[in-house]
């Protein structure tokens, strides 16, 4: 039965090197939490220590209550970063060896073998030795690996880097069921236009802190709005200094204002008329990659 990841206050250091400082955040069942953060930032620290391949210096991860233990790692699914593969072992042959050695039996591993590579287009593969695919397929290979036993947490260290679209929407189509069968899925991403469509909840961790947890819409709304303001001409500056503007991006003909809830927009577009004609005046909401790129 699937349990909240919970991971609570998680700090690790590599010798001088400060990865990770009083992390803490939980994963629901059903849920799909989006791990973003620069090169660097701590995501892959993170998942090697819910996976226990790595020990924190302190914080402790729990499946629900209860910390994480050997037989709860085992329900884990993984695909590491560096990737696990054998790489002269045929796709058929490692898949069902991974399965077996999460206790499924030699039938099961067989069944849950041809179960996975049908559904991730590598069926035809299953004979071929790892090394002899492409990078994408190899992927596919890495997913099936995490997938083959039916674990009751998927733990994804940037799954989608360097799939092809056909690929990327399988790998979404995969993690959206397993959520819907009531799994938590983590998986790290720089890709945020996915994490946005994907993700219920994303964490933006930045230099091994929690910057940001919560609904991409959560994060909007700590962030204040975006108006768009097409026409009047940008070096005039028109914008700068009005109440309520707290940032003032100025393109072509266009500007797009950066302001706080509640702030009177007809006062901003009186000014904007003062400018120059106006052919647009909308509110917007910023993606998470421009949340992202103000919030690291
Ligand atoms: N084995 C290690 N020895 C020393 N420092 C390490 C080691 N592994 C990670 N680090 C450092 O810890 C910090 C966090 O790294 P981590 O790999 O967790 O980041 P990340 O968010 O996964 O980055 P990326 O997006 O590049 O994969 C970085 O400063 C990194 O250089």
């Amino acid at each position: 039965m699937p349990q909240a990841l919970n991971i609570n206050h998680l700090a690790k250091s590599y010798g001088s090197v400060r990865a990770l400082d009083d992390v803490t955040f939980s994963v629901a069942p059903g849920e799909i939490f989006g791990f973003v953060g620069s090169n660097g930032a701590g995501k892959s620290t993170t998942m090697r220590i819910v996976l226990g391949v790595l020990a924190a210096d302190s914080g402790d991860v729990r499946l629900g209550d209860a910390p994480i233990d050997f037989d709860g790692r085992k329900r884990i699914g993984y695909m590491p970063e560096e990737r696990g593969l054998y790489p002269k072992m045929k796709v058929g042959d490692q898949l069902a060896y991974l399965a077996r050695l999460h206790g499924l039996s030699k039938s099961e591993a067989a069944d849950a073998t041809e179960k996975w590579t049908r559904r991730l287009g590598i069926h035809g593969r299953l004979g071929d030795q790892v090394n002899d695919l492409s990078l994408g397929n190899q992927q596919r290979v890495q997913l099936a690996a995490a997938l083959v036993h039916d674990p009751d947490l998927l733990v994804l260290d940037e799954p989608f880097s360097g799939l092809d679209p056909v690929a990327v929407d399988v790998m979404s189509e995969v993690l959206t069921d397993k959520a819907a069968q009531g799994i938590p899925v983590i998986f790290s991403s720089h890709q945020l236009d996915l994490v946005e469509r994907l993700c219920d909840r994303v964490g933006v961790i930045s230099g091994g802190v929690m910057k940001a947890l919560g609904t991409v819409d959560d994060l909007r709304a700590r962030d204040g709005l975006r108006l768009e303001v097409r026409g009047p001409r940008s070096e005039t500056r028109w914008a700068d200094g009005l109440p309520g503007v707290t940032d003032v991006e100025y393109r072509d003909a266009s500007a797009v204002l950066h302001i706080d809830h509640g702030t009177d927009d007809q006062q901003i577009l009186t000014a904007a008329m003062a400018a120059g004609p106006v052919h647009r005046f909308a509110t917007t909401a910023p993606s998470l990659t421009e949340l992202f790129r103000e919030l690291v």
